[in-house]
């Protein structure tokens, strides 16, 4: 497919970017179409041709012949015009763009003499920054580390030990498959069950800590029946009133939160568990409110709507009130809805006859991974006393003042924790590449999730990765062809035809806070019981608490925005003892002191075990032909893979749409990582023109405006200049100020709104 008329000369200009122009027909031929053959075959045939035309081109600037002239696009590019840059041996990273003679035509830049705006096609192996630091990869051999949120293995401890009835501890083995207690439920359970005492649950992710607040309420809540002859008609049964609220950020974490309870209560059914949850239909949840629940699942929002509207949710018999995630709760700007919940229960508690039995005053559990005994929202929630009750191997029950030393929380110590120094521009592909690899063999990775800054680059992703592959890659691939165009109702769900094998089909699902609540829904219900391997790519709604099964690698694409979150996204792997990989990508520069500031203080060792990978090796394992050992085609096959996404991306409005949407949002939601981290993701550090090519466009970044985003403020004034990391001339307008300022305060706002979402969608 190429423009036949005219053709292009892409050169380099002094910044290291390419630019394309149209120069007529000249000494160009019409470019050839290469069929038949492998994939090699066509790459060596079109290689060998490209060698010719750029000798000729040579020659033609040596002697004059078009070498100064520079013409005005014409029309819209054609894909097949760039395939001239991609042939060509790139030149590797550090080089210096301005020690080497520019051959060929005169290069111009901005705008062409028509005033139209030039595409910007830069090459994806030449000024790319170099890291800062240097890998110290540990030594191969060292012996993995012992699972650290295992179910406990001395033999002394269980169920029965720790105050839970034989009844329940037999349930538990035999239905639910948990034999031991972990070290968290060890501590909670035998705290709770004995005590009325509120209490800061902190415990690694995937720990066992919905088991370990869950298993006392029911165990006390069983042990009221226990003394009547007949449970069932005993002290306590769907009538007897609500004993139990449970709270959570997110709805998809509180229906997970339900679906753990009612499996416990298959073993006293006559103890009855409801939920009400954002999204759901209000009428119906009042209807399963009247008809009675002993135990509550909820999102904040709708609760305080329920206590405010529900005359018949009666809350004077609450005696346990859990905020799981508590941390988050409190992120979220939920603390008015909380306080205005614990005002209504302190009002109304004690205006019933209590039952016998139960305890005269309420028991309130904070639960997290990342809680902090000095969070200060914390003392608007009247913990009185509180414990502080840690799932590290040896127990550790804290009053509540005694704050002295800085809480440090780990990942899991077996998860296997990497980072990648990839720069801007190779992000995309290296991304490609992760997964390609990843899913190279049937099992070696089942689910793997990527998360992601914000929900126009999740959607943007999802398309690329399911998007119809040109005929050169889909021999690669299957399912090559079955997905239509973009469209405006894209499915939450495809084949993930960018790295899919014809032995091993992948499957893609993608999930933000933007989507309504039935696809939420049903997306990561389709996910978590997909027969197939798959992937989902999802912002960090997905973050807190998700325990989906079989997750083995978890791949940050944009660090999160907040240390905090770097542990709860990892942690949907490795969880209960269980093995897990996770990989970070972080740019050259600046952001390499994440490595320090995050990465090694998340650990067990200190960062001794923190594994260290580079684009190179993982476009090469990615890219590289398996015949070939490490394949010393992989650049080009990296260029082709890139310049196909950006074609797709030219061809179609809509994918350009997106792309455009998401390149902007990403870089608005770049600027909102919590002060402490602002020096280490510094929007003046950020290469636009190369992130711009993560997103496949070929625009210079400050002309992208998408309809519904506000335009870049720096770009019409206050634009700014900063220099490059390898020496070369950076050549992107960066936001100024006013607009780092507005993209924070819209951060914060939108941050406000979504209940129960942590992301950005900005439009
Ligand atoms: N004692 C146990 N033995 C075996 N598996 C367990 C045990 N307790 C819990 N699990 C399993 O461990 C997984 C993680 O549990 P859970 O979701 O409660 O972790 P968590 O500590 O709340 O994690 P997060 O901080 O990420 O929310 C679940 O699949 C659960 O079924």
């Amino acid at each position: 497919m190429h423009s036949g008329s005219s053709k292009r000369f892409l050169t380099m200009a002094d910044d290291g970017m390419l630019i394309n122009f149209d120069l007529g027909e000249g000494p160009f031929k019409a470019q050839q179409k290469y069929k038949g053959g492998s994939w090699k075959d066509r790459l060596s045939a079109r290689k060998a041709a490209q060698y010719n035309r750029t000798r000729d081109v040579k020659r033609s600037a040596a002697t004059g012949v078009n070498g100064t002239q520079v013409a005005e696009r014409k029309e819209k590019p054609n894909a097949d015009d760039f395939e001239t840059s991609t042939a060509k041996r790139q030149r590797t990273d550090g080089a210096d763009p301005r020690s080497r003679p520019v051959s060929g035509p005169n290069v111009t830049r901005g705008k062409t003499a028509s005033g139209k705006p030039q595409e910007v096609i830069s090459s994806l192996f030449s000024f790319n920054p170099q890291a800062k630091t240097k890998a110290e990869n540990p030594s191969e051999d060292a012996a993995p580390a012992e699972p650290s949120n295992a179910p406990l293995s001395d033999g002394l401890a269980n169920f029965v030990n720790l105050g839970l009835s034989t009844q329940l501890a037999e349930h538990l083995l035999q239905k639910m498959d948990i034999k031991a207690p972990t070290a968290i439920q060890r501590a909670a359970i035998a705290q709770l069950v004995n005590e009325d005492t509120d209490a800061f649950l902190q415990a690694e992710t995937g720990s066992g800590k919905t088991l370990a607040y869950l298993l006392p309420i029911v165990q006390r809540l069983m042990s009221l029946s226990a003394n009547s002859s007949a449970p069932e008609q005993g002290a306590i049964h769907r009538d007897s009133g609500l004993f139990a609220i449970v709270l959570a950020p997110t709805r998809e974490l509180s229906k997970q939160i339900s679906v753990v309870l009612e499996s416990l209560l298959r073993c006293a059914h006559w103890i009855v568990s409801g939920t009400v949850l954002g999204g759901e239909k209000k009428k119906s949840e009042k209807a399963r409110l009247r008809r009675g629940i002993n135990i509550l699942v909820a999102t904040p929002g709708r609760l305080v709507d329920h206590l405010d509207n529900t005359e018949v949710l009666d809350v004077s018999n609450v005696r346990w009130l859990v905020l799981d995630e508590g941390d988050r709760l409190m992120e979220l700007g939920f603390e008015q809805d909380i306080a205005k919940i614990l005002a209504k229960l302190d009002a109304r508690t004690g205006r019933k006859a209590p039952i016998p039995g139960l305890p005269t005053r309420r028991t309130t559990v904070l639960c997290s991974a990342t809680i902090k005994m000095q969070v200060q929202k914390l003392g608007e929630l009247s913990l009185k006393d509180a414990v502080h009750i840690q799932g590290s191997g040896e127990d550790k029950a804290l009053k509540r003042d005694d704050t002295s030393k800085e809480e440090k929380f780990s990942a899991p110590a077996q998860l296997q924790q990497s980072y990648a120094i990839v720069p801007a521009k190779l992000r995309l592909v290296t991304l490609t590449a992760i997964l390609k690899r990843a899913f190279a063999r049937r099992g070696s990775v089942m689910r793997a999730i990527v998360f992601i800054s914000c929900a126009d680059s999740v959607d943007f992703h999802f398309e690329v990765f399911t998007r119809k592959l040109s005929k050169t890659d889909a021999s690669d691939a299957t399912d090559s062809t079955e997905k239509p165009e973009v469209t405006e109702s894209a499915p939450t769900g495809a084949p993930a035809t960018a790295f899919s094998t014809k032995d091993n089909p992948v499957r893609i699902f993608r999930l933000h806070g933007s989507l309504p609540q039935h696809a939420r829904t049903s997306t990561l219900a389709a996910f978590r019981s997909s027969k197939e391997p798959a992937v989902m790519v999802c912002t960090d709604v997905a973050a807190r608490g998700l325990d989906l099964p079989n997750v083995d690698f978890v791949i940050e694409y944009d660090p999160p925005f907040n240390k905090d979150d770097h542990l709860h996204r990892i942690g949907r792997t490795a969880r209960a003892g269980k093995d897990g990989r996770a990989l970070i990508l972080l740019q050259p520069g600046a952001e390499e002191g994440y490595i320090d500031a995050v990465l090694k203080q998340g650990r067990h060792d200190d960062g001794r075990g923190l594994l260290r990978s580079d684009a190179t090796d993982i476009l090469r394992k990615g890219f590289g032909s398996p015949g070939l050992g490490a394949g010393a085609d992989w650049e080009a096959r990296a260029t082709e893979w890139q310049l196909d996404v950006e074609r797709w991306a030219l061809e179609q409005p809509k994918a350009l749409e997106m792309a455009r949407r998401g390149f902007q949002s990403h870089v608005r939601a770049y600027a909102t990582h919590v002060a402490p981290e602002r020096a280490i993701f510094d929007m003046q550090a950020l290469h636009l023109g190369h992130l711009a090519k993560a997103f496949a466009l070929r625009d210079k970044p400050g002309s992208i405006k998408v309809p519904g985003l506000r335009p870049s403020a720096g770009a019409s004034k206050g634009e700014r200049r900063s220099a490059g990391k390898s020496g070369a001339k950076a050549d992107h307008e960066i936001p100024g100020s006013v607009e780092i300022d507005e993209a924070k305060r819209k951060m914060r706002a939108a941050q406000k709104k979504i209940a129960g979402a942590s992301e950005f969608n900005i439009g």
